[in-house]
């Protein structure tokens, strides 16, 4: 099919269709639609229990939906195991942070690459040299999502020691360091100072320009949401409300009934 303008459409790295997810007699998700571009930052927000942290876990393989399917560069993923999923170059980060907080904030970028490693203990202890190549390859990944972070003043400090806006920093590094070309990020500014959550905007915005990443952003912050997003998904009760750009969700009365005028219209946050 082409477009207005004669041309292919472009293909969606992911693409969400009819996705419908029950727990019980709960409703999560009900015949949700849409199609995420390569290189864009798409936002889903929507009130609490609006269905947003589930279809997170649809697409990383935690939750495995009833109904539809979740394509990423065109392969359903529907049942596939989450390390089976990450491999395939989707990682995430979570709204609790689930870094190993007695570890180094160096150990945990490197266990962030260990879907890439290849040499395991025997083979490593067999071809040694490999082991060591590797090693250096995966340091120097991990040594740019260092720079990139602007964490180097913390590289060998324990992760329970730091604050709360660092510790968030340093999970956005371990999911980098997997190389992802989709990040998933589940509230990536959740707590956070206005200074802080400043910081973490710029980061998305460099990991999403300078490294191409494609960016799925749950995010209850709608002056950020509608700063650095390219598209906005609403979800309400599970169904989605609408999916555009920031200014066509900002004017559709459908939202503003539903959700924006309820809770963010009023405080006058955009
Ligand atoms: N593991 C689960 N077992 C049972 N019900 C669940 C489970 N996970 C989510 N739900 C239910 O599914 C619905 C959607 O929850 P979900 O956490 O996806 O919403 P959300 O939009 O991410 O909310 P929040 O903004 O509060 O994080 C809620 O009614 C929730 O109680």
């Amino acid at each position: 099919m082409l477009n207005s303008n004669g041309a292919a459409p472009p293909t969606p790295l992911l693409e969400i269709d009819g996705v419908s997810l029950d727990f019980g007699g709960v409703r999560a998700l009900s015949n949700v639609h849409f199609n995420v571009y390569s290189g864009t930052i798409q936002a889903i927000i929507g009130p609490n229990g609006a269905g947003k942290t589930s279809l997170l876990n649809c697409i990383s393989g935690l939750y495995r939906p009833q109904h539809g399917a979740i394509r990423f560069e065109g392969r359903n993923i529907v049942g596939m195991a989450p390390h089976h999923i990450a491999r395939l170059g989707i990682a995430r980060s979570f709204q609790n942070i689930e870094l190993f907080r007695h570890m180094t904030v160096l150990d945990n970028l490197m266990l962030g690459r260990h879907i890439h490693m290849r040499s395991g203990v025997l083979s490593g202890g067999v071809y040694w040299g490999r082991a060591q190549r590797e090693e250096i390859a995966h340091r120097e990944i991990v040594e740019q999502v260092i720079d990139l972070l602007e964490i180097q003043s913390i590289r060998k400090k324990v992760v329970g020691a730091l604050p709360y806006g660092l510790q968030k920093r340093v999970e956005l590094g371990r999911a980098l360091a997997m190389s992802p070309r989709l990040l998933l990020l589940d509230e990536p500014m959740a707590g956070m100072n206005s200074e802080e959550k400043e910081d973490m905007a710029r980061f998305i915005l460099d990991v999403n320009e300078e490294w191409g990443a494609t960016i799925v952003l749950i995010e209850h912050d709608m002056g950020v949401v509608m700063d650095i997003s390219d598209c906005v998904a609403v979800l309400e009760f599970g169904l989605l409300l609408a999916n555009g750009s920031p200014d066509e969700v900002r004017s559709d009365p459908k939202v503003i009934d539903a959700y924006l005028g309820r809770e963010h219209a009023v405080r006058q946050e955009w």
